[in-house]
């Protein structure tokens, strides 16, 4: 029988999500989640393949907004809920869905599309490149020592309600977000994935705990959400804090908060899934090694419109370089761009018939946009090549940033 691929109809979403679980292993949602997930889908946005009446293919894009290099939040195609049946794996599917939702958000003007991958082999094939880490961190609490700045004792922490406490984190988060390249704003909805709290979720931890950071007038300066995993063995207590989030506006509320969750009784080790590279905590911790850092890819960054999406970041320092760009699965990106930007932040991006100063692929632009992975290191893998010498220590340096890219929260 013929595979049909169509927009989702919102009365169609419980067989296409029951498909994705199916893709994914066939785990059920808990219903907590499958409420928030049908309430984040946007069914004009979610595209299904269809054979008769059987879903055998997925693909779904989320309206974001994005921090980039300098602070502008650009319109994002935030991709995921892919699936293929098992039974239509290596057909084409999934390159038929990744082709039409391309077009789809070219035609919406979004300049880019991102991804968190389940297997990173996956995307690059559709022009995505790595674009962000995430840290994770497993602290021996009994050895490593956290030095605090000065501040820190200042600041009360109080314990919240994580669902009361969530417009005052909320924010907290806001305020963050143009100052982290990778991080999305809050679209409405979204706050309440932080907080869904599904009992058989929890592997055994506490339900969901809120500390909140206030200053000395009252003003919430951060918030870490965390559960606490008690254990015992035959010498007594060796409980695991585990972080779920922690976000704060200052280094005395940032400092506050790690102090007290490294204090919490009966625990001996702190563990935190998703932190950024360039965690303050690594500069609080007297002992790296012990704290166990642990790097994974997280933000997979597409240019869908290449002059839009260069000329909507800021650059570190003033470059003028010519790029021959290959892009086979969006033609339109393909050939040869001039960038000129200021080290004040205005950039121009145009089609140019001069010689090239260097060649690269969409996907390495996609991997330096946010300014987290840099061209030099792109050119010593063999990924970019330089034309013309200097050019690239040039444009390394314009596109690179100060903040590493941050991806806080999955979608
Ligand atoms: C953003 C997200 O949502 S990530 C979640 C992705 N989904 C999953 O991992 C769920 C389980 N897996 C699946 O549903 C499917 O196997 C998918 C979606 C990964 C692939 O779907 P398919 O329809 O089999 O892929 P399709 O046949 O279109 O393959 C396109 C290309 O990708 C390659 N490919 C597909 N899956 C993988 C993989 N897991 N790893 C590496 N390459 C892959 C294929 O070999 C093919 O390569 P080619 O063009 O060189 O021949």
């Amino acid at each position: 029988m013929d595979l049909e691929m169509r927009v989702l109809q919102q009365a169609e979403w419980d067989v296409w999500f029951d498909h994705l679980e199916l893709a994914f292993g066939g785990v059920a949602e808990p219903p907590e989640g499958r409420t928030l997930f049908r309430a984040l889908t946007e069914p004009d946005r979610a595209l299904g393949v269809w054979q008769g009446e059987t879903c055998v293919g997925s693909a779904a894009a989320f309206s974001f907004r994005l921090s980039v290099p300098g602070g502008a939040l650009v319109p994002t195609a935030a991709v995921s809920f892919v699936g293929v049946a098992p039974t239509h794996r290596r057909r084409g599917v999934l390159g038929s869905l990744m082709r039409r939702q391309l077009d789809d958000v070219r035609a919406a003007g979004e300049p880019l599309a991102v991804l968190t991958a389940s297997d990173p082999a996956i995307y690059g094939r559709f022009g995505y490149g790595l674009a962000s880490y995430s840290m994770s961190l497993e602290i021996d609490t009994t050895r490593v020592r956290l030095e605090v700045p000065p501040g820190t004792d200042e600041v009360r922490l109080r314990l919240a309600d994580p669902e009361e406490s969530l417009a005052a984190c909320e924010r907290v988060y806001a305020g963050l977000v143009t100052r982290r390249p990778g991080a999305p704003a809050r679209q409405p909805g979204w706050e309440r994935m932080a907080v869904t709290d599904p009992p058989g979720e929890r592997g055994g931890a506490s339900p969901l705990m809120c500390v909140v950071a206030e200053r000395a007038d009252g003003e919430v300066a951060g918030y870490a959400r965390y559960r606490v995993k008690p254990d015992w063995n035959a010498s007594g207590s060796d409980g695991t804090v585990l972080v779920e989030v922690l976000d704060a506006l200052d280094p005395a509320a940032t400092a506050a908060l790690w102090r007290y969750l490294f204090s919490i009784d009966l625990t001996w080790t702190v563990r935190a899934a998703k932190r950024p590279v360039d965690d303050p905590l690594l500069h609080l911790v007297s002992d790296v090694r012990r704290s166990k850092p642990a790097t994974r890819d997280s933000l997979h960054v597409r240019l869908v419109d290449l002059p839009a999406a260069l000329e909507a970041r800021s650059y570190g320092s003033a470059v003028d370089v010519v790029v021959e760009v290959e892009d086979a699965f969006c033609p339109w990106n393909e050939g040869r761009w001039r960038l000129v930007a200021d080290a004040d932040g205005t950039a121009r991006c145009t089609r140019t018939a001069d010689p090239a100063d260097l060649e690269l692929s969409v996907r390495e632009l996609g991997s330096a946009y946010l300014g987290g992975i840099t061209l030099a290191s792109l050119a010593a893998a063999g990924r970019v090549r330089e034309l013309r010498p200097g050019t690239l220590a040039q444009a390394s340096r314009a596109f690179a940033g100060d903040v590493a890219p941050w991806l806080p929260h999955g979608f």
